[in-house]
Protein backbone atom coordinates (compact mmCIF):
# COMPACT_ATOMS: atom_id res chain seq x y z
CA UNK A 1 0.00 0.00 0.00
CA UNK A 2 2.06 2.84 -1.05
CA UNK A 3 1.33 5.81 0.80
CA UNK A 4 2.81 8.40 -1.72
CA UNK A 5 1.87 8.92 -5.14
CA UNK A 6 4.28 7.47 -7.52
CA UNK A 7 5.58 9.06 -11.00
CA UNK A 8 3.53 7.78 -13.27
CA UNK A 9 0.66 5.19 -12.32
CA UNK A 10 1.63 1.80 -13.45
CA UNK A 11 -2.14 1.15 -15.20
CA UNK A 12 -5.27 3.14 -14.36
CA UNK A 13 -8.73 1.79 -14.99
CA UNK A 14 -12.22 3.65 -15.45
CA UNK A 15 -13.62 4.53 -12.08
CA UNK A 16 -17.25 3.45 -11.27
CA UNK A 17 -18.64 7.32 -11.94
CA UNK A 18 -17.22 7.11 -15.66
CA UNK A 19 -18.82 3.61 -15.68
CA UNK A 20 -22.23 5.18 -14.83
CA UNK A 21 -21.72 8.25 -16.79
CA UNK A 22 -21.44 5.79 -20.21
CA UNK A 23 -24.23 3.17 -18.98
CA UNK A 24 -26.44 6.08 -19.51
CA UNK A 25 -25.54 6.26 -22.95
CA UNK A 26 -26.60 2.85 -23.34
CA UNK A 27 -29.46 1.19 -24.28
CA UNK A 28 -31.49 0.72 -20.90
CA UNK A 29 -31.18 -2.58 -19.38
CA UNK A 30 -34.25 -3.74 -16.48
CA UNK A 31 -32.11 -2.94 -13.82
CA UNK A 32 -31.54 1.04 -15.16
CA UNK A 33 -34.87 1.03 -14.83
CA UNK A 34 -35.19 0.15 -11.20
CA UNK A 35 -33.47 3.56 -10.19
CA UNK A 36 -30.17 4.76 -8.67
CA UNK A 37 -29.22 1.72 -6.86
CA UNK A 38 -29.64 -0.55 -9.05
CA UNK A 39 -27.72 1.45 -11.37
CA UNK A 40 -24.58 1.61 -8.78
CA UNK A 41 -25.01 -2.05 -8.35
CA UNK A 42 -24.82 -2.22 -12.45
CA UNK A 43 -22.16 -0.29 -12.55
CA UNK A 44 -20.22 -2.15 -9.67
CA UNK A 45 -20.42 -5.35 -11.93
CA UNK A 46 -19.17 -3.76 -14.96
CA UNK A 47 -16.03 -2.14 -13.49
CA UNK A 48 -15.00 -5.33 -11.56
CA UNK A 49 -15.31 -7.72 -14.15
CA UNK A 50 -12.05 -7.02 -15.15
CA UNK A 51 -9.92 -7.31 -11.69
CA UNK A 52 -11.84 -9.99 -10.51
CA UNK A 53 -11.24 -12.50 -13.37
CA UNK A 54 -7.88 -11.81 -11.79
CA UNK A 55 -8.59 -12.29 -8.15
CA UNK A 56 -6.18 -15.25 -6.87
CA UNK A 57 -3.11 -13.99 -8.58
CA UNK A 58 -4.26 -10.52 -7.46
CA UNK A 59 -4.57 -11.62 -3.95
CA UNK A 60 -1.55 -14.33 -4.48
CA UNK A 61 0.77 -11.42 -5.27
CA UNK A 62 -0.57 -9.35 -2.09
CA UNK A 63 0.51 -11.77 0.18
CA UNK A 64 3.61 -12.47 -1.20
CA UNK A 65 4.22 -8.73 -1.03
CA UNK A 66 3.50 -8.79 2.56
CA UNK A 67 5.14 -11.79 4.00
CA UNK A 68 8.73 -10.00 2.67
CA UNK A 69 7.76 -6.79 4.80
CA UNK A 70 9.37 -6.80 7.92
CA UNK A 71 6.98 -7.49 10.83
CA UNK A 72 7.15 -3.38 12.52
CA UNK A 73 5.44 -0.15 12.24
CA UNK A 74 7.94 0.95 9.81
CA UNK A 75 7.15 -1.84 7.76
CA UNK A 76 3.30 -1.28 8.26
CA UNK A 77 3.60 2.41 6.67
CA UNK A 78 6.15 1.79 4.10
CA UNK A 79 8.88 3.02 5.61
CA UNK A 80 7.12 5.81 6.83
CA UNK A 81 7.06 5.05 10.81
CA UNK A 82 7.36 8.10 12.00
CA UNK A 83 3.74 9.53 10.22
CA UNK A 84 2.36 7.12 12.75
CA UNK A 85 1.81 9.44 15.82
CA UNK A 86 -0.11 11.92 13.67
CA UNK A 87 -2.29 9.35 12.19
CA UNK A 88 -3.44 8.05 15.47
CA UNK A 89 -4.05 11.55 16.72
CA UNK A 90 -6.35 12.26 13.17
CA UNK A 91 -8.00 9.01 14.37
CA UNK A 92 -8.19 9.80 18.15
CA UNK A 93 -10.29 13.41 17.22
CA UNK A 94 -12.27 11.54 14.66
CA UNK A 95 -13.37 9.23 16.80
CA UNK A 96 -14.46 11.74 19.46
CA UNK A 97 -16.02 14.11 16.90
CA UNK A 98 -18.58 10.82 15.92
CA UNK A 99 -19.24 10.09 19.20
CA UNK A 100 -19.68 6.04 19.44
CA UNK A 101 -21.77 4.86 21.63
CA UNK A 102 -20.88 1.91 22.96
CA UNK A 103 -16.88 0.74 24.64
CA UNK A 104 -17.17 -2.66 24.84
CA UNK A 105 -15.87 -4.29 21.69
CA UNK A 106 -14.09 -3.44 18.50
CA UNK A 107 -12.49 -4.26 15.03
CA UNK A 108 -8.97 -3.58 14.07
CA UNK A 109 -9.61 -4.92 9.81
CA UNK A 110 -6.32 -5.41 8.08
CA UNK A 111 -4.38 -4.43 11.38
CA UNK A 112 -0.79 -5.58 10.31
CA UNK A 113 1.06 -6.36 13.46
CA UNK A 114 -1.90 -3.78 15.88
CA UNK A 115 -0.42 -0.57 16.03
CA UNK A 116 -4.25 0.44 15.27
CA UNK A 117 -5.01 -1.85 17.71
CA UNK A 118 -2.75 -0.67 20.36
CA UNK A 119 -2.82 2.85 19.97
CA UNK A 120 -6.27 4.00 19.08
CA UNK A 121 -8.83 1.07 20.09
CA UNK A 122 -7.45 -0.74 23.11
CA UNK A 123 -7.52 2.53 25.14
CA UNK A 124 -10.95 2.99 24.34
CA UNK A 125 -12.29 -0.29 24.51
CA UNK A 126 -12.62 -3.30 26.97
CA UNK A 127 -11.65 -5.97 23.95
CA UNK A 128 -10.35 -5.49 20.59
CA UNK A 129 -10.67 -8.01 17.58
CA UNK A 130 -8.26 -7.99 15.14
CA UNK A 131 -8.06 -9.64 11.02
CA UNK A 132 -4.60 -9.56 9.51
CA UNK A 133 -3.80 -12.14 6.38
CA UNK A 134 -0.24 -12.26 6.98
CA UNK A 135 0.40 -15.02 9.52
CA UNK A 136 4.03 -13.12 10.89
CA UNK A 137 1.80 -9.92 11.77
CA UNK A 138 -1.02 -12.15 13.36
CA UNK A 139 1.46 -13.26 15.32
CA UNK A 140 3.38 -10.38 16.27
CA UNK A 141 0.04 -8.50 17.06
CA UNK A 142 -0.23 -11.06 20.20
CA UNK A 143 3.21 -9.77 21.19
CA UNK A 144 2.66 -6.41 20.50
CA UNK A 145 -0.83 -5.63 21.59
CA UNK A 146 -0.10 -7.09 24.95
CA UNK A 147 2.03 -4.97 27.10
CA UNK A 148 2.18 -4.45 31.25
CA UNK A 149 0.02 -1.59 30.84
CA UNK A 150 -2.54 -2.95 28.80
CA UNK A 151 -5.32 -4.45 30.81
CA UNK A 152 -5.90 -8.41 30.36
CA UNK A 153 -8.76 -9.38 27.80
CA UNK A 154 -8.05 -6.33 25.56
CA UNK A 155 -6.71 -8.45 23.11
CA UNK A 156 -9.47 -10.54 21.88
CA UNK A 157 -9.41 -12.42 19.02
CA UNK A 158 -6.91 -12.47 15.97
CA UNK A 159 -8.53 -13.57 12.88
CA UNK A 160 -5.85 -14.63 10.62
CA UNK A 161 -7.51 -14.56 6.96
CA UNK A 162 -8.13 -12.17 4.43
CA UNK A 163 -10.90 -9.86 4.33
CA UNK A 164 -12.72 -11.14 1.26
CA UNK A 165 -13.21 -14.12 2.96
CA UNK A 166 -14.10 -12.90 6.45
CA UNK A 167 -17.58 -12.88 8.30
CA UNK A 168 -17.88 -10.87 11.37
CA UNK A 169 -19.37 -13.40 13.88
CA UNK A 170 -20.04 -10.76 16.63
CA UNK A 171 -21.59 -7.71 17.35
CA UNK A 172 -19.02 -4.89 17.49
CA UNK A 173 -19.32 -1.05 18.96
CA UNK A 174 -16.75 -0.15 16.29
CA UNK A 175 -15.10 -1.51 12.97
CA UNK A 176 -12.21 0.29 12.07
CA UNK A 177 -10.27 -0.51 8.39
CA UNK A 178 -7.04 1.40 7.63
CA UNK A 179 -4.65 1.05 4.43
CA UNK A 180 -5.98 -2.36 3.76
CA UNK A 181 -8.94 -1.84 1.29
CA UNK A 182 -7.06 -0.92 -1.63
CA UNK A 183 -6.47 -4.69 -1.55
CA UNK A 184 -10.00 -5.91 -2.48
CA UNK A 185 -11.21 -6.06 -5.97
CA UNK A 186 -14.20 -3.89 -6.51
CA UNK A 187 -16.73 -7.07 -6.13
CA UNK A 188 -15.29 -7.72 -2.46
CA UNK A 189 -15.10 -4.66 -1.51
CA UNK A 190 -18.76 -4.03 -1.34
CA UNK A 191 -19.40 -7.67 0.08
CA UNK A 192 -16.72 -6.65 2.43
CA UNK A 193 -18.97 -3.63 3.30
CA UNK A 194 -22.34 -5.73 3.47
CA UNK A 195 -20.73 -8.70 5.61
CA UNK A 196 -19.07 -5.79 7.82
CA UNK A 197 -22.83 -3.96 8.45
CA UNK A 198 -23.83 -6.97 9.86
CA UNK A 199 -21.41 -7.09 12.07
CA UNK A 200 -22.20 -3.70 13.68
CA UNK A 201 -24.03 -3.27 17.24
CA UNK A 202 -27.19 -0.96 17.45
CA UNK A 203 -25.73 2.71 17.06
CA UNK A 204 -22.14 1.42 16.04
CA UNK A 205 -20.37 3.06 13.28
CA UNK A 206 -17.97 1.62 10.45
CA UNK A 207 -15.09 4.00 9.68
CA UNK A 208 -12.78 3.34 7.11
CA UNK A 209 -9.33 5.25 6.42
CA UNK A 210 -7.45 5.04 3.01
CA UNK A 211 -5.52 6.98 0.46
CA UNK A 212 -6.97 8.63 -2.25
CA UNK A 213 -6.33 9.49 -5.99
CA UNK A 214 -6.47 13.21 -6.67
CA UNK A 215 -7.75 12.30 -10.00
CA UNK A 216 -10.86 10.35 -11.03
CA UNK A 217 -8.99 7.53 -11.90
CA UNK A 218 -8.16 4.20 -10.01
CA UNK A 219 -4.62 3.89 -9.45
CA UNK A 220 -2.95 0.30 -9.53
CA UNK A 221 0.12 -0.69 -7.94
CA UNK A 222 1.89 -3.86 -9.76
CA UNK A 223 3.85 -4.26 -7.03
CA UNK A 224 2.39 -4.52 -3.70
CA UNK A 225 -0.80 -5.85 -5.66
CA UNK A 226 -3.13 -2.89 -5.01
CA UNK A 227 -5.23 -0.21 -6.00
CA UNK A 228 -5.56 3.38 -4.98
CA UNK A 229 -9.31 4.77 -5.62
CA UNK A 230 -10.79 8.20 -5.97
CA UNK A 231 -12.72 9.36 -2.88
CA UNK A 232 -16.19 9.25 -4.59
CA UNK A 233 -15.66 5.26 -4.93
CA UNK A 234 -15.91 4.77 -1.56
CA UNK A 235 -19.08 6.81 -0.98
CA UNK A 236 -20.42 5.57 -3.85
CA UNK A 237 -19.53 1.49 -2.52
CA UNK A 238 -20.61 2.11 0.57
CA UNK A 239 -23.87 3.49 -0.47
CA UNK A 240 -24.62 0.23 -2.33
CA UNK A 241 -23.75 -2.01 0.64
CA UNK A 242 -26.29 -0.47 2.08
CA UNK A 243 -24.59 2.16 4.20
CA UNK A 244 -25.20 6.00 5.02
CA UNK A 245 -22.30 8.26 5.71
CA UNK A 246 -22.09 10.27 8.82
CA UNK A 247 -18.89 12.08 8.43
CA UNK A 248 -15.83 12.05 6.20
CA UNK A 249 -12.73 14.20 6.85
CA UNK A 250 -9.45 14.53 5.40
CA UNK A 251 -6.53 13.61 7.88
CA UNK A 252 -4.02 16.95 8.59
CA UNK A 253 -0.62 17.39 8.78
CA UNK A 254 0.81 14.88 7.11
CA UNK A 255 3.61 14.85 4.25
CA UNK A 256 2.79 16.55 1.37
CA UNK A 257 3.53 14.13 -1.16
CA UNK A 258 1.13 11.56 0.33
CA UNK A 259 -1.48 10.73 -1.55
CA UNK A 260 -4.50 12.64 0.21
CA UNK A 261 -5.94 10.28 3.62
CA UNK A 262 -9.80 10.33 4.33
CA UNK A 263 -11.87 9.20 7.11
CA UNK A 264 -15.28 7.97 6.47
CA UNK A 265 -17.72 7.27 9.22
CA UNK A 266 -20.82 5.27 8.17
CA UNK A 267 -23.54 3.48 9.58
CA UNK A 268 -26.52 0.98 8.40
CA UNK A 269 -28.93 2.91 6.59
CA UNK A 270 -31.56 1.59 8.58
CA UNK A 271 -30.32 2.77 11.84
CA UNK A 272 -30.51 5.46 14.06
C1 LIG B 1 -0.37 -0.81 4.98
S1 LIG B 1 -0.54 -2.15 6.10
C2 LIG B 1 -1.63 -1.38 7.28
C3 LIG B 1 -1.69 -2.09 8.60
C4 LIG B 1 -2.56 -1.39 9.63
N1 LIG B 1 -3.91 -1.21 9.14
C5 LIG B 1 -1.94 -0.07 10.00
O1 LIG B 1 -2.48 0.98 9.57
O2 LIG B 1 -0.95 -0.07 10.71
C6 LIG B 1 -1.65 -3.24 5.19
C7 LIG B 1 -2.02 -4.49 5.92
O3 LIG B 1 -3.08 -5.12 5.22
C8 LIG B 1 -2.85 -6.51 5.20
N2 LIG B 1 -3.61 -7.08 4.08
C9 LIG B 1 -3.31 -7.07 2.77
N3 LIG B 1 -4.26 -7.68 2.06
C10 LIG B 1 -5.20 -8.09 2.94
C11 LIG B 1 -6.43 -8.79 2.83
N4 LIG B 1 -6.89 -9.19 1.65
N5 LIG B 1 -7.12 -9.06 3.94
C12 LIG B 1 -6.66 -8.67 5.16
N6 LIG B 1 -5.51 -7.99 5.34
C13 LIG B 1 -4.79 -7.71 4.24
C14 LIG B 1 -1.35 -6.63 5.06
O4 LIG B 1 -0.90 -7.92 5.41
C15 LIG B 1 -0.89 -5.53 6.01
O5 LIG B 1 -0.81 -6.01 7.30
Amino acid sequence: MPLTEGPAPEKCVNTLKDEMDSSEDKECTQEHRNGPEAKVADAVAISSAASNAQEPKFYGKAQKYWSGVPATVNGMLGGMGYISATDIQGSNNFLREIRVPGNKLALDCGAGIGRITRHLLIPRFHCVDLVEQDPAFANKAREYCTTENTPVGSLGEIYNVGLQKFTPTKKYDLIWSQWVLGHLTELDLIDFFRRIRQGLAPGAFFVLKENVTKSKEIIVDDEDSSVTRPLEHYDISLKAAGFRIVRKVRQQNFPKDLYPVYMIACKPLSSA
